[in-house]
């Protein structure tokens, strides 16, 4: 029996129509870690969740979760397994507290710890006072809190969050970036995909970014940021595309910069990738003024993530901003459209077990 909450090696997900959606995943999560699963909008991190969780079969590979074989023990993984799905799986007609008291039933916790489990879940994600109040009231932030907390009940060692935040306003994101945090501190391990990058910086201890179907990096944000290799000098240019198209050449054409350096245009000017962005950044705006173009602001940073994300993937990651409601009661637009449906880790859609 392995130690680690996830062991999955070779994993293959063909859907029905040919679309090959995973190819050949290994992926390692030891137990307590945050681990974040980064990559574009059709990577195939939601298709990766669902083998993971048994509800969907892999065309081929192994998958150990919690130290159960996802094949032939599908039961024991779904039982030691949380999932937030992106689709919300409360109910707006019922309250936080009957949401919490379905989940229960669905998950078979037994009756006798059911209240105690329930009050501790809604103190957890501050939903305590709000508990008789109809879900439907809530603000999309509140009800992300309570899904959260739905995938709790049954006390899971490892908890899959896909792109829990997204939607969500800042301050509604900062809130559940806590009730995460407070889950993984009291040992739990996460796994968690988001299309926000400094949300996998702020709380992942480790991440892996796929594409197409095959993860092509993987490491600690800092090891990510330097794989990047150097800093960013941003520089900011007056006119239009064709100006900053000519700054972009400037930049690749002095020997200013070493030759694995990148040069993007952005939609102020350019952007350069390089060792030397910091000791050759002034001589660059020489250069540039020499032809003409004017300067009007320039900044060198360490990367970031999403200079990481541009730098494998070609893209800057599509954060696909929705409507922001605010994390009050009733102030929500969010439109989220629960179905009085059992806990999404119940869902079955693929395979099951043999
Ligand atoms: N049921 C399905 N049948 C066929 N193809 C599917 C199905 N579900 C997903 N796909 C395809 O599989 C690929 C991976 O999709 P998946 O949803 O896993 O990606 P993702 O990284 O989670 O993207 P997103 O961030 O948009 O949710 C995509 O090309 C998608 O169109």
């Amino acid at each position: 029996m392995t130690d680690d909450a996830i062991d999955a090696s070779g994993v293959e997900l063909t859907y029905a129509d040919g679309t090959q959606a995973v190819r050949g995943i290994d992926l390692t999560v030891p137990r307590g870690e945050f681990f974040g699963f980064l990559g574009p909008n059709g990577a195939g991190k939601t298709t990766t969740i669902k083998t993971l969780v048994t509800l969907l079969r892999p065309t081929a590979g192994e998958i150990r979760v919690n130290g159960f074989d996802a094949l032939s023990e599908g039961r024991a993984v779904r039982e030691t397994v949380g999932y937030m799905a992106q689709e919300t799986s409360i109910d707006p007609e019922l309250t936080a507290r009957e949401n919490l008291r379905f989940a229960c039933d669905s998950y078979g916790v037994p009756r006798s710890e059911r209240a105690e489990r329930i009050d501790e879940l809604l103190d957890l994600v501050d939903l305590a006072d709000v508990a008789g109040k109809r879900a439907d009231d809530f603000s999309g932030g509140m009800k992300k809190r309570l899904d959260a907390a739905t995938a709790l009940v049954h006390r899971p060692p490892l908890v899959f969050l896909d792109e829990p935040t997204t939607g969500l306003d800042p301050k509604a994101r900062n809130r559940l970036w806590e009730y995460f945090r407070r889950i993984n501190e009291r040992g739990t391990t996460i796994f968690l995909t988001t299309q926000y990058l400094e949300e996998a910086d702020a709380l992942c201890e480790r991440l892996a970014v796929i594409l197409d179907g095959e993860i092509v990096s993987e490491g600690s944000p800092a090891e990510l940021k330097r794989e990047v290799g150097g800093e960013i000098l941003d520089v900011n240019v007056e006119g239009d595309e064709s100006t900053r198209a000519g700054a972009a050449d400037i930049a690749r054409s002095t020997d200013l910069f070493e030759e694995s350096a990148t040069v993007e245009v952005t939609p102020d000017g350019i952007t350069v990738t390089s060792e030397r962005a910091r000791s050759r950044g002034t001589d660059l705006l020489v250069a540039l003024r020499d032809a003409d173009i004017t300067v009007t602001g320039f900044n060198v940073r360490a990367p970031t993530l999403d200079d990481v994300f541009l730098a494998i993937t070609g893209e800057h990651v599509d954060t696909d901003e929705g409507p922001e409601p605010t994390d009050s009661l009733a102030a929500d637009g969010g439109g989220q459209s629960g179905r009085g449906q059992a806990p999404s880790g119940h869902h079955s859609e693929g395979s099951e077990d043999a």
